[in-house]
């Protein structure tokens, strides 16, 4: 039976480092992160709502801009200049998807880049893929700091990601390829999943399709990370079949308690990182 991965642990972990740094930076002032919510899609009213509490539990400051469905470009863009201009915010996100009517693109391409918690902004992803310092998409970042904290080496082994969102995919697979694995990335114009999957030493999926990989798809032994979520018969579920899997596999990420919260550490840990930046707090060496 494989290891369960335990992202609840490892992200109360980092978080209480984040805590720690902003307690012995309290004196110089406390950082703020902005998420920006439109609407009432209630996936994303429960994800806004955990990352403010755990922002408010380590000590930043966490507001939640919520704005009507009906909002238009005009106003949200106001919404996300104003919050540029804001010298006391530190971190802004705006939680995706938007109501149809929006374009994301725009939204992103408009968050200050020296701001963008979630690197995203094309600049962003372009010092990240380019290997020049910035943050990374919290989802990669939580997963690579997963692999780091179990000693799961990556350098060397065959890492295959399915999907390839600008969100999770793309930058997991550039992430898994500066630190030296060999990538696969597959997607829904792949025709044979599971030739690829069978050769993954680290599997990394994030497909959105419930039960996606069951213990035909995997290596024996191999590290199986599962970023999906959904919500079926009341219950959260993965893109894997975790039952037939995890009897397989060395290791596994369950849902809830995977990924999830390892990401919502990340928004803290990269909030922190770009406040410090730019209230120059210091560099990264700062806060480790
Ligand atoms: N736990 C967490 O912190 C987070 C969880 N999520 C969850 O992760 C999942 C993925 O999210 P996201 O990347 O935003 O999703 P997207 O829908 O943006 O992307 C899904 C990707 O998977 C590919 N795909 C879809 N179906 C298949 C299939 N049958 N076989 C192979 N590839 C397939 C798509 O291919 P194509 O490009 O060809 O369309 C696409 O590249 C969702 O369940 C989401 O809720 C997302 C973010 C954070
Ligand atoms: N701009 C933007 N940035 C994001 O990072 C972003 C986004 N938009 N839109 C939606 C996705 C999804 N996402 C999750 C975050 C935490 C959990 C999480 O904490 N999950 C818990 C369970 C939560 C529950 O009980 O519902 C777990 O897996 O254990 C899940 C999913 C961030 N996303
Ligand atoms: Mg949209």
């Amino acid at each position: 039976m494989a290891v369960v991965l335990d992202g609840k642990q490892v992200a109360a972990e980092l978080q209480d480092k984040v805590r720690r740094q902003l307690e012995r930076m309290a004196p110089k002032g406390r950082l703020k992160l902005v998420v920006v919510l439109v609407g009432d899609h209630p996936a994303s009213a429960s994800y806004v709502r955990g990352k403010q509490r755990t922002a408010e539990k380590i000590g930043l400051a966490g507001e939640v801009r919520h704005l009507p469905a009906s909002v238009t470009a005009e106003e949200l863009l106001g919404v996300i200049d104003t919050l540029n201009a804001d010298p006391d915010v530190d971190g802004i996100l705006v939680q995706l998807p938007l109501p149809a009517h929006l374009d994301e693109r725009t939204v992103i391409e408009r968050i200050a880049p020296e701001k963008d918690v979630d690197g995203f902004h094309p600049l962003n992803v372009g010092r990240n893929f380019a290997g020049v310092p910035a943050v990374w998409p919290c989802t990669p970042a939580g997963i690579m700091a997963l692999l780091e904290h179990y000693r799961l080496p990556v350098a060397g082994r065959h890492a295959v990601v399915v999907g390839r969102s600008n969100i999770v995919g793309k930058p997991m697979a550039q992430m898994l390829l500066q630190a030296d694995a060999t990538v696969t990335v597959c997607h829904s114009k792949t025709p044979d999943l599971g030739v690829h999957t069978r050769q993954a030493d680290i599997l990394v999926v994030a497909a959105g399709v419930p039960g996606l990989i069951g213990a035909e798809h995997v290596k024996p032994g191999a590290v199986v990370v599962d970023v999906g979520i959904h919500r079926v018969d009341g219950r959260l579920v993965g893109d894997v079949d975790f039952e037939a899997v995890a009897p397989v596999v060395q290791a596994i990420t369950p849902v809830p308690g995977g990924v999830g919260p390892l990401t919502v550490a990340m928004l803290m840990v990269n909030t922190v990182r770009l406040g410090f930046r730019r209230r120059g707090w210091g560099g990264d060496e700062a806060w480790q």
